[in-house]
């Protein structure tokens, strides 16, 4: 039999297991460090399969690195499970409507993309079972995908250091290989104001307002934003607004941002550009000011080597076979979203067959789901997997789970995340997971030539870490 074939069979035949993976953690929604539940399930999965598990990682309860046989080639395959703040939402239902308001939600499909991942290195493993295949397959547990960045401290802390390949992928609503040119790198600052309390209306000469620091700071850069490259993203949230009492002169105040550029370099300078706004502020209001980095992730450098294996893979698996059924609930979805994202969505259709007219690139764009190769443009996300990706070649893979257009961190995608037609997604992406290890691992011309990809991409660049030295994973406390 293919191997193509062989993994295919692994991979459908064993997949129950890791549906009902997908589904609890789906259910578990777990946030930002806490996914006790999510980690406890798959460590007993993957030990119940044969896989060693390590869970002893430096700061984080909820991380572990799970792994089978022995020696180089090393190949790591990234898993995520974290769930997002007050996306909670009914399964399947087309309305927004939330089971428990304000509770977590899996609005990032990571549900999928964990039970994929392990879906993927018990192929790999039994294929090498099978075959007598030399090295190692891993499976990364990591938490804290959105916000925490666990894989930047799992790379700050060497977990990564002896990998030969890093591979991950990312349910999504077009399927490819991510070239990584639109992923931002990220930073996230937390500013504290301190002023003085005062009686706002007997003494307000004698109170100095961490609040007015706070507006004016926002101000300043409201103004920076006009003068940063235009793929910069500079957002912001108030963490304490200095209480809730307009009589009294609010004496603390605080704010997260978070800053997010395409090279690191700029995205440092823009970073201190921020940072001046704050002393600004500070020196205006006669408040002090201080700042503390609490999380940071590196934009994602794609190993050419890789990128061509994921989409080589990819096009073996392609179309997925929906059912009628299946297509009839995307297109329930897809009725559900905003039109203005339209053009863009015809531009990556355009980009990737030029070849198509007008009539043609429509028809595609009107599928209920795009079943078909084609690089997302435009849909700008960070990802700690960057930082993996710079001390490791790799890269990660996109597979549709959902139709083309439906925003990540929406109600849409919670509710998309238990339907068997997002599963279908995670077992494709599973397929070409495993195929891309096994090449790695059994051609040792093909991870050459990624070594020499990944030195050509760093071009003299080496690895900055964003985090500072002594920050602990999950450590917002200021
Ligand atoms: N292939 C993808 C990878 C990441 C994301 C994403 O939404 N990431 C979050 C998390 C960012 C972080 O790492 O802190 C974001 O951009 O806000 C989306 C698609």
């Amino acid at each position: 039999m293919e191997r193509k074939d062989e993994i295919e069979a692994l991979v459908e035949e064993n997949s129950a297991v890791f549906e009902d993976v997908s589904d609890q953690i789906w259910g578990f929604a777990e946030m930002c460090y806490q996914e006790k539940q999510s980690a406890e399930l798959q460590k007993k999965v993957l030990r119940e399969l044969g896989f060693t598990v390590n869970d002893q990682i430096k700061g984080m309860e909820t991380a572990f690195i799970a792994s089978y046989g022995e020696g180089h080639p090393i190949i790591a395959i990234l898993g995520e499970y974290d769930a997002l703040a007050g996306l909670n939402q009914e399964a399947d239902c087309t309305e927004h409507k939330p089971m428990e308001p304000g509770k977590p939600g899996h609005g990032c499909g990571h549900n999928l993309l964990g039970a994929g991942s392990m879906c993927a290195v018990n192929a790999v493993k039994k294929y090498m079972e099978a075959h007598n295949v030399k090295g190692t397959i891993r499976y990364y547990g990591c938490p804290a995908e959105e916000g925490g960045s666990a894989k930047t401290f799992m790379v700050r802390d060497g977990y990564f250091k002896d990998c030969d390949i890093e591979l991950s992928w990312h349910p999504a609503q077009f399927n490819y290989g991510w070239d990584g040119e639109d992923c931002l790198g990220t930073y996230n600052i937390l500013f504290k104001f301190k002023g003085i309390s005062a009686h706002a209306a007997a003494c307000p000469q004698l109170g100095r307002s961490a609040l007015d620091a706070c507006e004016l700071m926002n101000v300043g850069v409201n103004y920076l934003r006009e003068h940063v490259i235009p793929e910069a993203r500079i957002h912001y949230a108030y963490l304490n607004a200095g209480g809730t009492a307009p009589n009294v002169v609010p004496a603390e105040a605080m704010l997260s941002y978070v800053i997010r550029a395409p090279k690191m370099g700029a995205m440092y300078e823009i970073a201190d550009r921020v940072i001046k706004c704050a002393q600004g502020a500070a020196m205006m209001t006669e408040t002090e000011m201080s700042y503390k980095v609490v999380s940071g992730t590196s934009n994602l450098m794609s190993t050419k080597a890789v990128l061509d294996r994921f989409n080589a893979n990819l096009d073996k698996y392609l179309p997925i076979p929906y059912t009628p059924e299946e297509l009839e609930y995307a297109q329930k979805f897809k009725d559900t979203l905003d039109k203005s994202d339209e053009k863009r969505l015809l531009h990556c259709i355009e980009l990737t067959y030029p070849e198509k007219s007008s009539a043609e690139i429509r028809a595609m764009y009107e599928e209920p789901m795009a079943n078909w190769y084609c690089p997302e443009v435009g849909n700008t996300a960070s990802t700690d997997a960057g930082d993996a990706s710079w001390v490791v070649p790799g890269c990660q893979l996109h597979v549709a789970c959902y139709p083309a257009g439906l925003p990540f961190h929406s109600w849409q995608m919670v509710a998309m995340g238990k339907s068997s037609l997002a599963k279908k997604g995670m077992k494709t992406a599973a397929k070409v997971l495993a195929m891309t290890a096994l090449d790695f691992m059994t051609d040792p011309a093909l991870l050459e030539q990624a070594k020499k990809d990944y030195l050509a991409k760093l071009d003299g660049e080496t690895y900055r870490c964003p985090l500072p030295d002594d920050l602990q994973p999950g450590d917002k406390s200021f």
